[in-house]
């Protein structure tokens, strides 16, 4: 445990430390007035030099990272008997310029920025670096491993996907031609009323005319670059000889030369030279001119590679938007819920000695302990083991907790499960859930299930079009139907609305039994607290605790007299001390019944609020200046513990 005691006015201060990673300490200061407060945190333990800097609004009140105001940093720490103090200097956090008017809120925006902004990123770039300084390459090989052991099937999977794109690609890739230089429409036409011409195709199915241009007219027209026009100029020449002069001249060194510039030059050159899209309702008139030019002109369908390429292209583009919506399905159909997961090791440390201040339900349950464990001959009476239990009561009164305990004193195994698990999105999924669950607790019967939150899918059928609940229903009354009173696997469920279950889940035969866990009386709060203050060490007698919380705290279910107990305890631990003190627990209930008292926050708060909402108020209301003092807000708002 640390403290620290730090002099000041007034106000509410939160800690900030870096070097403590993911905490964050409020507190609260001891009032108007001047005196020192203490500040304690948990989790302090050992003696910590720098640094510590905490954020002290004196004017606001609160801070929660918004801080205006001075951050003070606590050079030093040293161990005491009472935990960690500072030394009694308090250094500025901020250093100023010496212009600078040494105000606690006078330092300007950019300081302001400056300083949240080192607020902020320090302790992450410090977290940063030392995990750095921790990781070495072996252990993050062995995460990996660990990681891709863990999840081998979705890299299996990804690792499949990658490799069909990869040949995919690779296909693409070697199939493409060099495409045909783009020309527009009006080019053609012209080329063809010039007779530069050769051969025209139109592919079927699509806009697109290829053409390729009498050889004489390919460099004058439209090959760009002056090596390239040397090239093309005596491969022609090489061509016509070739073809004109015969073999006899091939065995000559230029022409050899020139015939391997062809081959290379070939490889580049795509089938049509030229492609352009087709003007509508003009078809004619461009056969015509080619027809009266004596060009060569054809129609065809796309060739085989093109439309797998293209098909391919489509397919792949479809996939990629595709991709974000398979892999949601996936994770709905995968076995992530599977009932192997739900199934938990008998290893419940919850008692009925932990459960106090139900004891009629606690009976009604020791009972089905005793028929799971055999104590009980029933079958001798022609008795059956009831299937399902439904614990139906307030929130907090320890239904839950008796579930626990009732598995682990049976000893056997329990499948927990919240009903609202069993909400899917798909039809069909939460039925499917339903089902493997109870063949998993018949599998390992005798066993227990426990279903919390009943009335999530237990609600009654038909007052809404959800399908799904529906049939995720259905499926649980099937499933409790199946039951061989001889499987020995115990339904228990807890719901807080017994009245928005369907009627045919509590019919007997599915949830017969109906224990109800309602709020405890004093004699119940008195045992309860003392199973919560077991571990807690105390100024007084725990007998007189207990009875003193119990009196004050009508009303009060497990789960809020747990909550004082642990507030108590943390009080006890911001201010220092070894032992829980008798203020602690009465500040502690104060907190329960009233809420933590930030009035100065609060009344600044809903007045800003409301001037937001009318602006005019406080003109109205002759209070424009902001009121520190004055815990009342603009409509006399008043906290209640004030
Ligand atoms: N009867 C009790 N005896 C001891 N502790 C209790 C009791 N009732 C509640 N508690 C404390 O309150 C905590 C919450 O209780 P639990 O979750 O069982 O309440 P619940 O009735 O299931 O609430 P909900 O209906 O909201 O689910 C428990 O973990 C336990 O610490």
């Amino acid at each position: 445990m640390a403290c620290f005691s730090i002099p000041c006015n007034t106000g509410s201060f939160v800690i900030v430390t870096p070097s403590m990673p993911q905490k964050t300490y409020l507190g609260v200061c001891g009032g108007l007035g001047t005196r020192s407060f203490v500040l304690s945190s948990l989790g302090f333990n050992q003696c910590y030099k720098f640094p510590y800097e905490f954020v002290w609004d004196k004017k606001l009140g609160y801070c929660g990272g918004r801080s205006r105001v001075p951050s003070l940093r606590v050079p030093y720490c040293c161990k005491t008997p009472h935990g960690v103090s500072r030394s009694n200097k308090i250094q500025p956090f901020v250093s100023r310029s010496k212009g600078e008017k040494k105000t606690h809120y006078g330092k300007g925006e950019g300081n302001r920025l400056k300083k949240r902004f080192s607020l902020r990123l320090r302790p992450r770039l410090r977290l940063l670096a030392m995990r750095i300084k921790r990781a070495s390459i072996k252990s993050i090989l062995n995460e990996l491993e660990v990681l891709i052991r863990k999840n081998i099937r979705a890299v299996a999977f990804s690792a499949s996907v990658s490799v069909v794109f990869s040949l995919c690609f690779l296909f693409l890739k070697l199939t493409a031609l060099p495409p045909p230089k783009s020309v527009p429409y009006s080019d053609l036409i012209t080329s063809l009323q010039n007779g530069y011409v050769e051969k025209v195709l139109v592919e079927e199915g699509s806009r697109r005319i290829y053409y390729n241009m009498k050889s004489q007219n390919v460099e004058n027209d439209h090959v760009s670059g002056e090596e390239s026009q040397v090239v093309d100029v005596s491969i022609d020449v090489d061509v016509d000889k070739i073809g004109s002069e015969g073999a006899s001249r091939a065995g000559q060194t230029p022409v050899v030369n020139v015939q391997k510039k062809f081959s290379k030059t070939r490889a580049s050159i795509p089938e049509w030279q030229y492609s352009t899209r087709k003007i509508d309702h003009d078809e004619k008139f461009l056969v015509s001119l080619m027809r009266e030019k004596g060009v060569t002109y054809s129609s065809s369908p796309q060739s085989v590679l093109m439309s797998m390429r293209s098909t391919l292209i489509t397919v792949i583009t479809l996939w990629i938007p595709l991709i974000p919506l398979m892999w949601l399905l996936y994770r709905q159909l995968s076995a992530a819920n599977s009932p192997a997961r739900k199934q938990r090791p008998n290893s419940q440390t919850v008692g009925f000695d932990d459960v106090e201040g139900v004891d009629s339900a606690k009976v009604e349950l020791m009972e089905i302990v005793s028929c799971l464990q055999g104590d009980i001959n029933y079958r001798k009476l022609g008795a059956k083991l009831p299937r399902g239990v439904l614990l139906v009561g307030p929130p907090g009164t320890g239904k839950t907790l008796l579930a626990r305990a009732v598995a682990g004193e049976a000893g056997v195994p329990f499948f927990t499960v919240s009903a609202s698990e069993f909400v899917e999105l798909f039809v069909g999924r939460g039925a499917a859930r339903i089902r493997d669950l109870f063949n998993a607790a018949r599998k390992f019967a005798p066993s227990i299930i426990f279903i919390d939150e009943l009335d999530a899918v237990g609600g009654k059928r038909g007052r809404s079009f959800n399908d799904e609940r529906d049939q995720t229903l259905n499926q649980l009354l099937t499933e409790m139907d199946g039951f061989e009173s001889e499987m020995r696997v115990v339904v228990i469920a807890a719901t807080n609305r017994p009245e928005a279950l369907d009627p045919a889940l509590c019919r007997p035969g599915r949830f017969s039994r109906k224990v109800y866990v309602g709020e405890p009386d004093e004699e119940g709060r008195r045992k309860i607290l003392a199973v919560h203050l077991r571990g807690v060490p105390l100024e007084e007698d725990t007998n007189i605790i207990c009875h003193l919380i119990a009196s004050l705290t009508t009303g009060f279910v497990g789960a809020d007299l747990a909550n004082i107990v642990n507030e108590s305890a943390l009080l006890a631990a911001r201010r220092g001390t070894e032992t829980v003190a008798r203020e602690d627990i009465m500040e502690a209930i104060e907190r329960a019944k009233f809420g933590i008292n930030d009035k100065q926050f609060r009344s600044s708060k809903i007045s800003k609020e409301l001037t937001k909402l009318f602006p005019w108020m406080p003109s109205l209301m002759g209070k424009n200046e902001r009121r520190q003092d004055d815990l009342k807000g603009p409509l006399g708002y008043q906290s209640l513990s004030s």
